[in-house]
């Protein structure tokens, strides 16, 4: 049910409610602006959220129960198109539907980025936009509770103090699960010996390696750190200028009719948001300051294009009227794609070890000291065809010119000889009597994209938009994820971790032979793997007049007070999981928001 809150200081609450803030969406990104603006007791913030509590859902709360929200009411399971380069299938995207949003279905990765990757943004012209800036907020967002002595050499675990936070709002930690494993030296023997070091804390902005990677868990409690239990349950109380309304949609942006409206060039101001109540009650919630849209790379943009702010064919093929023409919202999406190869455990290995073993290898590491200069190469020649196929998906909205340049910005990162980022993330558990090793490729360079159908899709359905992240469109994504699969296939047999391991499960040496080529490995990749769930830059922070949709302040290029703050801001894909990345960009963002309501 709701949150009841009385009214209280100059707060009008129901119908014609005003607030300074309305913030769309109470998921990762909404609920750390929520709280941060609502500090100042001055300022009153309204959170709309499609979904209810669920602080005591079990297949939530619970740490281990990873998987257990899918195909449940609180996951949108969004369904993309057929996905034609990579085995005509569609493909389910999820995303969390309740307060904390995506935070309380994920897998509790707390990875970051690599720091080179976030000064790219300052590069492509997002000003302020880099590592030492946001790395602050990294820290201003967490709270890592460290383990004692014990657990910590159980399991293998480190990190440097210097780069995490003591005091922030979302407790961070290790998992519950790991006993004195053998498992931990074994594989640390293992990388080293196929030229992948320890990396003693993967968030310090360098990720390539191997490591024993954090969680959002509060230790404590042994309960998921999720965005409602980090940023809002604390606050609920206490903090009287903040309202959430639950099981609330939003349908749309109104404009104030002000003079300018509807001409070109002008900013366009917005009134506020028309909601639709769990009664099916449709009503406007006004504005007074921003509308600042959190609904996650795979809504907010939807939203933009159901308010009139987008490419007008698109607009006008579903009956929307325009008011702002932005033609790249709702492009460069990107995600990434997940394999998963399992063997058998061998040698009556009986340790049952839950611990977060990771490894980050670059792209020397995975082809070979001899062979990388070669795929970077062909990766190097490739890049102008792959953005002229990008900028023909999205109809030359983004220049071909444009594309390219940022592709080379990427594809420097990769084959970076001082810093390379890492180009898979390989994981490593036992499941169901195997070794299981989720993978995916980092850094794809395809992009694909979603807009709204219809004037009155809901925004909150399955159906509601065309989604589209062309997986494994370019040759280097099928490349990246072929060589992380070769390099799982060296690491199980690579001594001592081969000592333990049986024969090949899954794809098995039958189905995909020791010696397959790229197109063998790849095809069967193509047919047997599942959105990573890592969607990014639907309304993308760059220059206007190079496809953004959000300035460096995350102002809504043509709008006068809306921003997005959520994964769609993102201008490329990052190697870490999304959250820490997001709390942080979230915190920066409401720093910025405060100072303009200053200025
Ligand atoms: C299965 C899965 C596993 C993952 N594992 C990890 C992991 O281990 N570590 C990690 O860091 N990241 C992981 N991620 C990614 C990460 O969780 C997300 O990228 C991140 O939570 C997205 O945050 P956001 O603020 O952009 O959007 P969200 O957190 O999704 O917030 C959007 C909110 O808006 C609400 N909303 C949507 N439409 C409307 C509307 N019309 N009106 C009102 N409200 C609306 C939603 O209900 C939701 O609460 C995973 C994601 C998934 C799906």
């Amino acid at each position: 049910g709701c949150v009841k809150r009385a009214p209280a200081g100059g707060l009008v609450d129901g119908t014609d409610g005003t607030y300074d803030y309305i913030v769309v969406g109470g998921g990762t990104s909404g609920l750390v602006v929520a709280k941060r603006l609502s500090e100042d007791p001055k300022v009153s913030v309204l959170v709309l959220e499609a979904g209810g509590s669920l602080e005591n859902n079990a297949n939530v709360t619970n740490p281990l129960g990873y998987g257990l929200a899918f195909g449940t009411e609180i996951d949108y399971a969004y369904q993309t198109v057929e996905q034609k380069y990579a085995g005509g299938k569609p493909q389910t995207l999820r995303a969390g539907k309740g307060l904390g949003g995506t935070s309380t279905i994920n897998g509790l990765a707390y990875t970051r980025a690599e720091s080179n990757q976030i000064d790219l943004w300052e590069k492509m012209g997002n000003e302020g936009w880099n590592w030492k800036n946001l790395l602050p907020y990294y820290v201003k967002s967490e709270h890592l509770d460290v383990p004692n002595a014990e657990r910590l050499e159980g399991g293998k675990m480190t990190f440097d103090a210097a780069v995490h936070g003591k005091e922030g709002p979302l407790k961070t930690g290790w998992l519950y699960g790991t006993t004195n494993s053998t498992l931990g030296a074994t594989l640390n023997t293992t990388f080293a010996a196929m030229g992948v070091p320890w990396n003693a804390d993967a968030n310090d902005g360098s990720m390539a390696g191997y490591t024993v990677y954090p969680s959002t868990v509060d230790q404590d409690l042994n309960i998921r750190e999720d965005a409602a239990r980090a940023y809002y349950f604390p606050i609920r109380e206490s903090a009287k200028n903040l309202k959430v309304m639950l099981n609330t949609e939003a349908r749309r942006l109104t404009w104030k009719t002000a003079a300018g409206n509807g001409t070109a060039g002008a900013a366009q101001t917005a009134e506020g948001v028309e909601i639709m109540t769990q009664d099916g009650k449709t009503m406007v919630m006004k504005a007074k300051k921003e509308v600042i849209l959190s609904a996650g790379a795979l809504v907010s943009p939807l939203l933009l294009e159901k308010s009139g702010v987008g490419n007008k064919a698109i607009l006008a093929a579903a009956g929307i009227k325009s008011v702002v023409d932005l033609p790249t919202v709702g492009e460069n999406l990107q995600d990434q794609a997940n394999n998963g190869l399992k063997f058998g455990i061998a040698n009556n290995f009986t340790e049952t070890d839950k611990n977060a073993y990771v490894a980050y290898p670059t792209a020397e590491q995975v082809f070979g000291k001899d062979n990388v200069a070669a795929v970077a190469a062909k990766v190097k020649a490739a890049l102008p065809g792959y953005a002229q196929q990008v900028a023909s998906v999205n109809g030359n909205v983004t220049k071909a010119a444009d594309l390219e340049k940022f592709f080379n910005m990427q594809y420097d990162l990769i084959f970076d000889e001082a810093q390379p980022n890492p180009i898979a993330e390989v994981l490593l558990y036992q499941q169901g009597g195997v070794w299981d090793s989720e993978y995916w490729g980092l850094l794809p360079f395809s992009r694909g994209n979603l807009h709204v159908t219809a004037a009155n899709a809901s925004t909150t359905s399955a159906t509601g938009a065309k989604i589209n992240p062309n997986f494994f469109m370019l040759g280097w994504d099928v490349t990246q994820q072929v060589g992380a699969a070769n390099f799982i296939r060296r690491m199980y047999g690579t001594a001592p971790f081969k000592d333990v391991v049986g024969p090949e499960d899954t794809p098995g040496l039958k189905t995909v032979p020791a010696d397959a080529d790229e197109k063998a490995m790849g095809d069967w990749l193509k047919q047997n793997y599942r959105s990573n769930f890592h969607p990014v830059g639907t309304a993308a922070m760059m220059p206007r007049e190079v496809g953004g949709v959000v300035d460096s302040q995350l102002k809504v290029y043509g709008t006068a007070n809306v921003r997005v703050v959520d994964a769609s801001i993102l201008p490329f894909q990052v190697c870490g999981h999304l959250v820490s990345t997001l709390y942080a960009v979230s915190e920066r963002a409401s720093d910025l928001i405060k100072a303009s309501a200053k200025a």
